[in-house]
Parts: C-alpha cells; structure tokens; sequence
C-alpha cells in the first residue's frame, strides 16, 4: 500500500515542505503530489505558495500571525489536510515518514530515526550552527506533537561530505582543542550535492562512482564542491556555513581577526540571544548584516544582477566580488581534481536564474576547457539538468541543474525505508 512521506527545509527565514506518495514494495522512486511554502519569516511580509500537481494552488498569498518556523509549519499542516483535492492527506496519521533537513549533522554520516537521544545530541550540536538548527529542531518538536504516528527521521546537510580527506578538513590549530571542541571542515549543502551527484550522473549516462564535478549551489547561502568519484572532495563551508563564498547575508571568508576591528562587542551576546540560543555580536555581523545585502542593499542576487548592468557602482562591485571568489575555487578544485573534470554545474535559485553570473563566470574559467554558448545559457528550460556549454568544445560540460533537496531526502527516505521506520510501540 502507498505511503506518505513528508520532505520539511527549514531555511533561515523560509520553511519548505513537499509531499510525496511511494509504495514500499516497490522500486519506483517517489512521487510528488504537492509543494508548499511559508517565506518572508525574518522579513515580513510572510507569504505562502502552494502547488498540487502542476497546479498553482497559490503563489505569494499574504497571511498574518506567523513569524516562526513551528507556527509556519503547524499553518502548512493545516493547508495541507484541509485541501478536499489532496485526497492521500486527509489527516496528520496519514503521513508515514517526516524527513527534516539538518544543516549540521556534526559527525553523523547517515540519516538517523530521531529519537530522545538523537533528539539530545541534535541539541547539543546546535551549539556548532545556533543561526542554522535551530528552526529545525522547533519543526521536529511540533511534528512530534501533531503528527504522533509518523517516524522523524534527520537527514543531514553536512553527511555528504564525511568523505573530505583530513588534510582539507583539517584547521592548523592546537589539535587537542580541535578534538575536544569538535572544531574541522564539516560542510554543508550536501543533500543538494548529493542529488546534483545522482542526477549529472545520469544525464551524463555514467555510473556515480566515476563522477568528477565542480558543483556550485547558489542560493542565500552560496558554496561549491569538488567531487570526485561521486563523493565530496572538498567543499568551501566549514565548521559552519560562513565560511567560504559570501551570500545574501554571509560574509564568506574573511581574515579572522577583521571582526575585532569592526566591532568591540564582537564576542557579546547579540540583543536576539537568549539562553537557549547564544549568538554573539560577531556571528550575528558576519551571518546576517554582510554579503550582498550590505554592499548592494538587497538579499535578491537577481536584483543585484539587474542594477549591475544598469551601472549601479555597488551592485557591479558585489556583482565582482562574487565572481571573483567563485572562479578562485573553481580554479582550487580543478587542481584537487587534477584537471579530470566532466562537467561545471550551476545550480540552486541563483545558479538556476543567474543568466549573468553563468555568463560572467564561464568567461573567466574558459581558459579550464570550459565554455559556456550564449544562446544556450539564455534559454534554461525546465529539464532536471541542462547543457549550457558549445558543443565540439574540449569535453568539459557547463550544466545547470534544478536542484532539489526535498526530493533527495524523500528519494534516500523510500530507498531505505525499512532500515529508518519506527519500531511498532516505539
Ligand atoms: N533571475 C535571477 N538572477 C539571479 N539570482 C536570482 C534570480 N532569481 C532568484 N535569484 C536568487 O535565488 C535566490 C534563492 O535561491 P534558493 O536556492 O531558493 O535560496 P535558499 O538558499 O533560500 O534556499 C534568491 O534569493 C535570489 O538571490
Ligand atoms: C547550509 C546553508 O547555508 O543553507 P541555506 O543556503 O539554505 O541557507
Ligand atoms: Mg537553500
């Protein structure tokens, strides 16, 4: 009998959930039946899109009283059993398996079934990523309590990665500090990685295991990974996701000691901390006041885009920043990767969007062997994955590829099925 499963993102100010049926007896891979979202939870107003099918239910509907993760999720639960025309959700009992997206999984390699331990340790690792887990661990509690039937079960953004080899994940610090306090390259994005991985493998008909990409996903939060042989090589976000490439908000990289500069109260509280949730000044600056938003005053990359080519100075100085920090580890992989490299991949919103970006972009890497055809790159269809670069070429393909980190957790969610399920009367 067909089964429901859950797949729940909770981003920074956004939660994103879709349904997928699936029968446990058989191979085939699960299937979407709607997708539904509540953003605009940390910059009003908040606003929900619905789909069923190829249906658009609603898009940006406006509604008032919600400005947390668990009212966002306990409203799209609502939306969800109360749609006549979503006949396989009818009640909370109904779903089987609710798959959270985790950011930080610490040394977690695989999806785990949350229980009270699992629960605990969750909360212990938040202390690593308190801007990133927390509205997870909320959706987790109200699932929990309204959902009581279903198996919680974490899937891990930073798993992925628990291949980097120790001298990329390695800081050069007092190795017993590192150990005690759990300070190293973690990584994260990686369930996008890993279904970029599946995907560009299969659009390039070869088995995972000899893929070699440079993949960049490119959303809010912005990284790029080497993978070789279908696993992570290396990956720009470290022991949390500031490190690396900036994003609407995120500094990326920068010197560490830079922040002492910038701020006396760097290692304060910030007046949002509170007992359960100790943010400093400094995380707070660097995570959420920095990236595109400072310099060009916007979150949107399109926007920042869009004002670049019309000559804004400051949006074309971010619009290069970006560039610059991007080839640089595109130019870093290819070396790790010793030049064997089948494809580039752009993918995520801005990776998907960012006509410009490709463009500017495949400029600057074209002395690699890759190229990027200009009238291909214009005209992005719906394909989960397509070739942007000239044909004849030197054999290395540019792709975009719309990744999809709801659908990997619910693809990885029925593969495993038996192994993740709640034992009866547990
Ligand atoms: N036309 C566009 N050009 C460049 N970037 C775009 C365009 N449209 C959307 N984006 C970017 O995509 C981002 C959303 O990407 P997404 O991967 O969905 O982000 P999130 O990290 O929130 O999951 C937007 O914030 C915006 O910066
Ligand atoms: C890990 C991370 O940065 O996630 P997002 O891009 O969704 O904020
Ligand atoms: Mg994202």
């Amino acid at each position: 009998m067909s089964q429901i499963i859950l797949s729940i993102n909770a981003g920074s100010s956004s939660v994103k959930v879709s349904v997928y049926t699936f029968n446990p007896s058989s191979s085939s891979p699960p299937k979407q039946l709607a997708s539904i979202s509540i953003a605009g939870l940390t910059a009003p107003p908040v606003a929900l899109t619905y789909s069923r099918g190829s249906t658009s239910v609603a898009k940006g509907k406006k509604i008032d009283n919600i400005s947390n993760a668990q009212d966002a999720f306990k409203s799209i639960l609502e939306h969800l059993t109360s749609d006549p025309d979503l006949e396989e959700l009818k009640h909370p009992d109904d779903i089987a398996f609710a798959c959270h997206r985790i950011v930080h999984g610490g040394d977690y390699d695989k999806p785990t079934r949350i229980d009270r331990d699992t629960y605990h340790h969750l909360e212990a690792l938040s202390a690593l990523a308190p801007l990133h887990n927390a509205g997870a661990l909320e959706i987790v509690k109200a699932v929990h309590a309204s959902v009581p039937k279903a198996s919680n079960i974490a899937f891990f953004d930073s798993a992925f990665h628990a291949s980097i080899p120790a001298p990329a994940r390695t800081y050069m610090i007092d190795p017993a500090k590192a150990q005690q306090n759990k300070l190293r390259k973690y990584g994260f994005h990686g369930l996008s990685y890993a279904y970029i991985a599946r995907t560009v493998a299969s659009h390039l008909q070869k088995p995972q295991e000899d893929l070699n990409i440079i993949a960049l996903h490119l959303g809010s939060g912005a990284s790029a990974c080497a993978i070789r042989n279908g696993k992570s090589l290396d990956t720009t976000m470290g022991l949390t996701p500031l490190s690396g490439l900036p994003g609407a908000t995120r500094s990326g990289d920068v010197d560490p000691s830079l922040i002492f500069h910038f701020t006396h109260d760097a290692g304060q509280p910030s007046p949002g901390s509170s007992k359960e949730l100790h943010v400093t000044r400094a995380e707070e600056i660097l995570n959420k006041e920095s990236g595109w938003k400072a310099l060009a005053g916007t979150t949107d990359f399109g926007e920042v885009s869009a004002k670049a080519e019309k000559g804004d100075e400051m949006a074309k100085l971010a619009f290069e920043v970006f560039v610059d920090r991007l080839v640089g580890y595109v130019g870093s992989y290819f070396v790790k990767l010793e030049g064997k490299v089948d494809a580039l991949v752009f993918a995520g919103g801005i990776g998907e969007h960012g006509v410009q970006l490709r463009e500017a972009v495949g400029r600057k890497v074209q002395c690699l062997g890759f190229e990027v055809d200009g009238a291909k790159n214009g005209k992005v269809g719906k394909e989960v994955v397509e070739e942007i670069s000239k044909e004849g070429g030197e054999g290395k393909k540019v792709l975009v590829c719309k990744t999809d980190e709801q659908e990997e957790m619910a693809e990885q969610c029925a593969r495993e099925a038996d192994a993740l399920r709640r034992p009866e009367g547990k």
